[in-house]
């Protein structure tokens, strides 16, 4: 069965939530069900990218992965657009048998069976500034069809008040995931530098407002692989 796959890149470092800093490689799927309007990986959700995207049978992504990596298993990360749109179930079990370690990022709204057998599932619910709806009933059943998974977490990204308040809420009612939160980028095109001290402002913002508040359950991030390379694709 068919992968269709926007880039395969690495190794890197995991630049945001619970698996930060750790070395990686990433399998970035084409195609997303959601258009957030912030989007940093448009390239892999817009359809006018399509034509860059490669239809890869899973031996062949894991044969690239083998050679990123060196034949050292660490952890593969899949992302995209949404990986759950499509079934990387046999890339996950060639993966494993050789000793890598498996991580997912999602927007929760589609779940599959092959989420039991990650070792890391991000689950990233879309806030209001993303002009997207969460189902919730669907990412309920994204975190049922996850049970056996190593660990299920949940990330969400905060550009203003409101978004804050939001995340509150949808930690209110996961109170066993552990919560991460990271600052919006609102500078996503990968031509245009990013400014440093805008996301440290961001940042700052969003961790003293928190402290303020005296909201201790999350972990406040930023994106490190943004304040190294800045928006660059492919790291
Ligand atoms: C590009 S998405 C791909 C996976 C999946 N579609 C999702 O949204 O979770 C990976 C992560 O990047 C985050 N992200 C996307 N655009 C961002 C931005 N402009 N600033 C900060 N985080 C962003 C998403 O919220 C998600 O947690
Ligand atoms: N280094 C690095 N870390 C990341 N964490 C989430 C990413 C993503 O775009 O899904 C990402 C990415 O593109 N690069
Ligand atoms: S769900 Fe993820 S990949 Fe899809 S548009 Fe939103 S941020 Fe981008
Ligand atoms: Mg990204």
């Amino acid at each position: 069965m068919t992968l269709r796959i926007a880039e395969i890149f690495g190794p890197t470092i995991q630049g945001e939530g619970a698996l930060i800093g750790e070395p990686t490689v990433f399998v970035r799927a084409g195609g997303c069900d959601y258009r957030c309007s912030w989007c940093d990986s448009l390239h892999a959700v817009d359809s006018a990218y399509r034509d860059t995207w490669f239809p890869m049978q899973p031996a062949e992504v894991w044969e690239r992965v083998d050679e990123l990596s060196g034949g050292q298993p660490l952890t593969v990360s899949l992302s995209g657009g949404n990986p759950a749109i499509q079934d990387f179930g046999p890339l996950i079990t060639i993966g494993k048998a050789m000793g890598y370690r498996f991580a997912c990022e999602t927007q929760g709204s589609i779940a599959k069976p092959w989420f039991a057998e990650l070792d890391t599932l991000v689950l990233s619910p879309k806030p209001p500034s993303s002009g997207e709806v969460v189902d919730w009933d669907a990412l309920d059943t994204c975190l049922e069809m996850a049970k056996g998974a190593g660990k299920i977490v949940m990330k969400v990204v905060i550009f203003d008040d409101q978004d804050y308040l939001w995340a509150k809420a949808a930690q209110a009612t996961y109170p066993d995931l552990p919560f991460f939160l990271q600052p919006g980028n609102p500078e996503v095109d990968p031509d245009t530098p990013v400014d440093p001290q805008a996301l440290a402002d961001r940042l700052l913002w969003l961790t003293e407002k928190t402290m303020a508040d005296r909201w201790f359950a999350p972990r406040i991030l930023p994106q490190l692989h943004v304040l190294i390379w800045g928006n660059k694709r492919g790291v």
